[in-house]
């Protein structure tokens, strides 16, 4: 997919967090936003990813390719997101946890493999409110990465994770990112080492 924001801004309340955001996202590109804190890092891609409307301007997203059954509403199926304020389903275990996924979003391997991929294996019966911050994080980049969408955006990908756990998001992003667009909102070189450009959003303020 490829998603354009022409003169997008928002605002909360009468604070405006940026303006003026002009860019094309293309498929098979990766993007990182970055900025300070507080600067709206994740407020675009909440906007990117259609969770959070924007104040001004306009967003389209639009198959790279031609797609006969296109339409706006379907456009979501094709983006999955990592966040730290998108939770996991606490009640549930982590293989029922990607089954229920499963149901919107198909994944691209067996549920097994994927959680060996993350080193979940032996977790897979556990209800995900016993995980660790880590674990919890490695099943949410597992959801992500592993979906058949064209689109991944992540948000502070490797938050809470450990040294394992950061060469397992580097080894996801060198296996599963081929062919999509990939957006990271961060901070940390080493969540963004691979990204073909990076944006500043303070140069939107
Ligand atoms: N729902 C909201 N209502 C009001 N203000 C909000 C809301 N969400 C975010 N903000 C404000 O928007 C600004 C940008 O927040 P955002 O979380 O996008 O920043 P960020 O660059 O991702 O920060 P960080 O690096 O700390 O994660 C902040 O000033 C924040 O207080």
């Amino acid at each position: 997919m490829n998603i354009t924001l022409q003169n997008t801004g928002k605002r909360y309340n009468r604070e405006w967090i940026f303006r003026k955001f002009n860019y094309t996202f293309l498929q098979g590109n990766s993007y990182a936003i970055t900025g300070a804190n507080g600067s709206g890092k994740s407020t675009l891609l909440q906007i990117i990813a259609g969770a959070t409307l924007h104040s001004e301007g306009t967003i389209t997203r639009k198959p790279a390719a031609a797609a006969n059954n296109y339409n706006e509403e379907t456009s979501y199926q094709q983006i999955a997101i990592v966040a730290p304020y998108l939770d996991v389903v606490e009640e549930m275990t982590a293989i029922e946890f990607l089954q229920f996924h499963q149901n919107f979003k198909p994944l691209v391997a067996t549920i097994s493999d994927i959680l060996n991929t993350v080193g979940l294996s032996k977790a897979g019966h556990k209800e995900i409110r016993y995980f660790s911050s880590g674990m919890k994080q490695r099943l949410k980049l597992a959801q992500a990465f592993f979906s058949d969408t064209t689109t991944l955006l992540l948000d502070e990908p490797t938050t809470n994770l450990d040294e394992a756990g950061v060469a397992i998001y580097k080894q996801l992003w060198q296996q599963y990112t081929h062919n999509r667009l990939v957006v990271v909102s961060s901070n940390d070189p080493q969540e963004y080492e691979n990204c073909t450009a990076v944006i500043s959003i303070s140069d939107y303020k």
